[in-house]
């Protein structure tokens, strides 16, 4: 429960401290500032043309909330319940790799402020620090594992199978990224952050990875991962294996079409993310917010719906659980608040987004994340054809 009676949730950004940037567009031109031209431009792009990163956007921007009032709004639930765990605040860490590119102490500074705001951090597999160091600076904090697949797929059990034993409560295999997107803005600015070595954490980590290296330059270590990463013929499969090979409970990131919901159902998934990747990987991809209402009603509250791309303030996050999102996760926001001020930054993004929510809710008349699925809605569908 937390309560809206002190009224302060938006004054509190205006004081004689030094000005945060408080919308998407203020942290996206603040960290275009911050950093060098390949970083930026690989955290910022979608593939191709960017027409799926505009329709995440537009799909937003097509509903609108018909609010109520005179319904006591003083104290707002906010907290939701995911694989009996109770947290409070529909909000999720997505799993963003390679945080190096945005700040020395990359994921360790994020799952530190996941830790603090008691908000799930979902790892990712191509992350700078290993799985272990980022569990032994959060051991406390609830923990995810972002899977991608390997070509070698005994690399995949044996990263899936330290996860486990690192403490962390899930598997998040994402789906959409068998190879890389085409992203133009990374051939512009001839940048790739897999090249560098920002994504060795959970690599050189790897015993049953680092045994397949002829030597242990880094040379071979990047021919490695990019001979790994990369696994067209991953299906469905590989995923029942996966489940066998598990203990932990497992959600497919990248779900779109609800014929693939129901496919993951029935291969018992535990969860699903609804998700384009932020519009990085096919472009000219439905908004994920306008994917979500037909994959709500095929999954009919057999498992947990989770919605990313797009995600950039509190409405948003309450538009989509209104039409039947149980949380929503969050990717480029608080990569530019990590960018900008490390923990803190983050920290502050994070906070920001939920009070946001937080008056929300409680201004379109709900008191509850619950009672946000009864709340009108209206699309503004301008689909006429000629
Ligand atoms: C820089 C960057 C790196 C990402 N790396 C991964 C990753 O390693 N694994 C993954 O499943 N998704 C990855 N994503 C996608 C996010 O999990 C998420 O789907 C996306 O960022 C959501 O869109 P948003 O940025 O519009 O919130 C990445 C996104 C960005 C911006
Ligand atoms: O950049 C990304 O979005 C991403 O998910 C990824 C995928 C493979 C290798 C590196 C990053």
């Amino acid at each position: 429960m937390t309560n809206t009676a002190q009224g302060d949730l938006l004054l509190k950004n205006i004081n004689a401290q030094a000005p945060f940037p408080i919308s998407f567009a203020d942290l996206e031109q603040a960290a275009a500032e911050k950093l060098a031209a390949g970083p930026f431009g690989y955290i910022r792009s979608g593939a191709g043309g960017e027409q799926t990163l505009r329709n995440n956007r537009a799909a937003f921007e097509r509903y609108s909330i018909v609010p109520r009032f005179l319904n006591d709004v003083s104290t707002i639930d906010t907290s939701i319940e995911l694989f009996g765990k109770t947290y409070p605040t529909p909000l999720l860490f997505a799993p963003v790799g390679m945080n190096g590119m945005a700040h020395d102490k990359g994921e360790l500074a994020v799952v530190e402020a996941a830790h603090h705001l008691r908000i799930p951090y979902i790892q990712s597999t191509v992350s700078t620090y290993s799985l272990e160091e980022v569990a032994h600076a959060a051991p406390d904090a609830t923990k995810w594992f972002q899977l991608y697949w390997s070509t070698n797929e005994d690399i995949a059990y044996s990263m899936a199978a330290r996860a486990e034993a690192a403490g962390f409560e899930a598997i998040v295999l994402t789906v959409d990224t068998v190879m890389l997107g085409w992203r133009e803005e990374d051939v512009r600015n001839q940048f790739s952050p897999l090249k560098l070595g920002y994504a060795k954490g959970n690599y050189i980590n790897d015993p049953v990875f680092m045994a397949t290296l002829p030597d242990h330059s880094f040379e071979s270590y990047v021919q490695g991962v990019l001979q790994n990463i990369f696994h067209p013929t991953l299906s469905w499969e590989n995923i029942r294996e996966l489940k066998r090979r598990t203990n932990l409970p497992i959600l497919l990131k990248g779900i779109l079409h609800p014929e693939d919901a129901k496919l993951a159902i029935a291969n018992g998934i535990d969860g699903i993310i609804v998700s384009n990747h932020g519009g990085r990987q096919l472009d000219g991809v439905v908004g994920s917010l306008d994917a979500l209402p037909a994959i709500v009603e095929a999954v009919n509250g057999q498992v947990p719906i989770i919605l990313d791309s797009g995600v950039y303030r509190g409405m948003d996050a309450l538009k989509a659980l209104a039409l039947g999102a149980d949380a929503v996760t969050i990717g480029r926001p608080f990569v530019y608040g990590l960018a900008l001020a490390g923990q803190e930054g983050v920290e502050k993004v994070m906070t920001n987004l939920y009070d946001e929510l937080k008056v929300s809710i409680a201004l379109a008349g709900a008191t509850s994340v619950k009672a946000l699925r009864n709340i009108t809605l209206v699309k503004n569908d301008r689909t006429d054809v000629k």
